[in-house]
């Protein structure tokens, strides 16, 4: 161990040579004393390995830690071609929908402008006429003073107060000689006045002299107005919005009260960097900046109300995004003229008429800046998540009828919640429910089948095919159109989804089927939408939430709904829908769509909207013939694939058995049917027979001449149930 002491104070004095090496001496033997060893400097030299290029001093390798590089990669044409173009033409001239609608607006306005005034013209005519004495009398006074040249008044006072003859003569002399000018002018204007008044009153009709007469009092009225009494007042008010200038944001960032911004802010800190200029941006601005070193785009978002505070705006105005193709302290800052939520929505392209096709990206919302959002429903899931009332079941709904107006696609709708939100399906659905009654979760569940035994089919399907048919070994849009082959797209619906996983009997079992065709349906044709009020780990299973393609999350209160319905860390990440506000109906994250999120609300569409475009749905089925299950009035595909839980259990009952113990039973149905059987236990089998009117009851038996006693059923309620059953189904 190598010690360095320094001399003490008090030993220290620089008049004493012979003190210093005493008091050095001392210490070293301290040193010595405590166990420490003395630096041999000339030893320590000459264990040094040389230093040579590359090698520092003391013999490690040296390596510059800043590249010596002014900047960025040394390949100048990789960095080149690396550079990002801006747009030539701006994206709202781009997109023909914005351009309309631009142009509607300003139409609009000079319109309304027109007919606001047009309706008032008289009232302004009234005000002229009662202004034109003023304004006559004003013309009467400003003549006089200037015949009279009224206006060298003051200076002839002058002259004559400071009794300068000479001045005032010349100041009279030029005074008469206007006077008499302007009075001969006068005179023969009001002569020829007269004249011409004379002759309009005898020569020309009257409707002429009263034209003139009137545009002379508007005349007259028009001089007699006053500066604090406009005649015509405004057609359109604007709400001025404040241009959004850097000084602004600097002043908004600054005022958040983060450390880091306060510093580079502060005399001699770097400051806050712009990497381009403010520029208009649809209804708002866009500034992209660069935050400070260490502050994140993730920690302006997470305080947004403090920005749009210090930014002085609504706070549905303010959408701060971080750019993900960036460093993570870069922000793209867009300021829209109005909130969000009070902008009006434009129409759904697709409300008044068309069809589409499910391989193509359907619209479904705007963003902030108004621009139209699709989403491609095929090879995707959908799952939507919200509190309740904040228009999950609208946004379910604008994808519902994107589905219906694909006239090949197969619909299975099921709304568990039983008021009804989604009745229109009916009209052209394969199959549809409403209630959050068992039987209705047993239908929903029975669609879940149906259409997981439908991967099974394609799957085989697509397999039996030849190679050039199946590049992907996937639908495509010609297989789908190929009707013998039933690759046709099978869109499966269910809102208050959670109903239906939380339920006692068939919740494990949806789940598990829900999985399945989340994983494998994509590429087979199948389309999984989902809506949920309350995604938790109880209602949701992690392994549906967790597979989910396109996910959109309205308001919700919670970091864990939150990241249940956006995906893990989506919260830390800055996809917050906890920052909704209770204004922001319709307004969601969507993840998936796009490569980056967007913030999108859902196209409007209410109750009476929905049942026309559903009779336009159903017209166009109706027309390509595709129109089957419940909507043709036929019964559902799923009612005749399904034999249920009675039917199954008399299929393996063992013959002769009067009562068998539950754990046989369940092991025979898995037998039967894994993928619906598999993994239950008795208690579920109880569960799933309770709504028959079945009970479990304590069986005995005799094994191994011991008597055991385990739950079971008894096959005397078993067919009474059926019995039951079948005296209820219509004929
Ligand atoms: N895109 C939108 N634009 C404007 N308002 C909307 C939009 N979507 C929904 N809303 C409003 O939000 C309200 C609630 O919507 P919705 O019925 O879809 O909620 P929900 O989340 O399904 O409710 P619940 O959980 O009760 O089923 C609607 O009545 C509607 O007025």
């Amino acid at each position: 161990m190598n010690q360095h002491h320094t001399p003490s104070g008090s030993d220290n004095n620089p008049d004493d040579p012979n003190g210093l090496f005493a008091a050095l001496e001392a210490d070293m033997a301290t040193d010595q004393a405590i166990g420490a060893t003395v630096l041999d400097f000339d030893k320590a030299r000459a264990d040094r390995r040389p230093v040579g290029p590359g090698v520092d001093e003391d013999g490690l390798p040296s390596v510059y830690v800043d590249s010596r590089e002014k900047s960025g990669p040394v390949d100048r044409m990789a960095t080149a071609r690396g550079a990002k173009r801006r747009p030539i033409i701006p994206a709202w001239a781009r997109s023909k929908a914005e351009l309309v609608s631009y142009a509607r607006w300003l139409g609009g306005n000079a319109a309304h402008t027109t007919g606001y005034h047009a309706v008032r013209s008289p009232l302004y005519a009234g005000k002229l006429l009662g202004r034109a004495p003023r304004g006559t009398a004003r013309l009467v006074g400003g003549t006089y003073r200037w015949v009279t040249d009224s206006e060298g008044r003051p200076v002839r006072a002058a002259s004559v107060r400071r009794e300068d003859v000479e001045q005032y003569l010349i100041l009279s002399r030029q005074r008469d000689r206007r006077v008499r000018s302007r009075g001969v002018i006068l005179a023969l204007a009001a002569v020829l006045g007269v004249a011409f008044t004379a002759v309009l009153l005898v020569a020309t009709p009257g409707w002429t002299t009263l034209a003139l007469a009137t545009a002379a009092a508007l005349a007259l009225g028009g001089a007699g107005g006053q500066a604090d009494q406009p005649l015509i007042d405004r057609a359109v008010v604007a709400t001025k919005v404040q241009r959004l200038t850097s000084d602004i944001i600097v002043r908004a960032l600054g005022a958040m009260g983060i450390a880091e911004i306060n510093k580079a802010m502060a005399k001699g800190g770097d400051g806050i960097k712009f990497v381009a200029p403010i520029t208009r941006d649809g209804n708002g601005w866009r500034a992209d900046i660069d935050l400070p070193y260490g502050v994140t785009a993730i920690d302006i978002i997470d305080k947004r109300d403090r920005l749009a505070s210090g930014l002085r705006r609504p706070l549905g105005c303010v959408w701060p995004e971080p750019v993900h193709d960036q460093h993570a302290g870069r922000l793209m800052l867009w300021v829209g003229d109005q909130d969000m939520s009070q902008t009006k929505a434009p129409a759904w392209p697709l409300a008044a008429a068309g069809t589409v096709s499910l391989f193509k990206p359907l619209p479904f919302g705007t963003d902030q800046r108004g621009r139209s959002v699709s989403m491609l429903l095929m090879f995707a899931n959908v799952l939507i998540g919200a509190m309740p009332r904040f228009g999950k079941t609208f946004a379910l709904r604008v994808l519902m009828l994107a589905a219906a107006l694909d006239p090949t696609a197969e619909l299975h709708v099921w709304e568990l919640k039983g008021t009804g939100d989604l009745e229109d399906a009916a009209k052209v659905a394969a199959d549809y429910g409403s209630g959050a009654d068992d039987e209705t979760i047993e239908g929903a569940v029975n669609s879940l089948r149906y259409v997981h035994k439908e991967l099974e089919r394609r799957a085989a399907v697509i397999r039996s095919l030849p190679k050039e048919r199946r590049p992907e070994n996937k639908v495509t849009p010609e297989l789908a159109a190929d009707r013998k082959l039933g690759l046709h797209p099978l869109v499966l619906i269910i809102d208050e989804c959670q109903e239906l996983y939380s339920h006692d009997t068939f919740g494990k079992e949806a789940g598990t089927l829900s999985e399945a065709i989340i994983k494998r349906g994509p590429a087979m044709g199948v389309i999984l939408l989902l809506a949920t009020q309350r995604p938790d780990v109880k209602s949701l299973p992690s392994g549906v939430s967790a597979n989910v393609g396109i996910r959109f999350c309205l308001r919700v209160m919670g970091q864990t709904e939150n990241d249940m319905v956006l995906g893990t860390s989506s919260y830390k990440n800055g996809l917050r829908a906890t920052s909704f506000t209770a204004n922001d109906k319709g307004i969601g994250y969507l993840v998936g769509a796009a490569t980056d999120a967007q913030i999108v609300r859902s196209y409007y569409l209410d109750g009476p909207a929905a049942g026309r475009i559903m009779d336009r749905a159903r017209a166009a089925r109706i027309a390509a013939g595709t129109l089957t299950g419940v909507a043709a009035g036929e019964q559902p595909e799923r009612a005749k694939n399904n034999t249920g839980i009675l039917d199954d259990l008399i299929s393996i009952w063992p013959a002769g058995e009067a009562k068998v113990w539950s754990e046989t039973l369940v092991a025979a149905l898995a037998a039967l049917d894994e993928d619906r059987y598999g993994g239950w236990e008795p208690e579920q089998l109880s569960s799933a027979l309770k709504p028959h009117g079945v009970n479990a009851g304590q069986v005995g038996r005799r094994v191994g001449g011991k008597f055991v006693n385990k739950r079971g059923i008894e096959h005397k309620d078993l067919t009474e149930a059926i019995t039951r059953r079948d005296d209820k189904r219509p004929a």
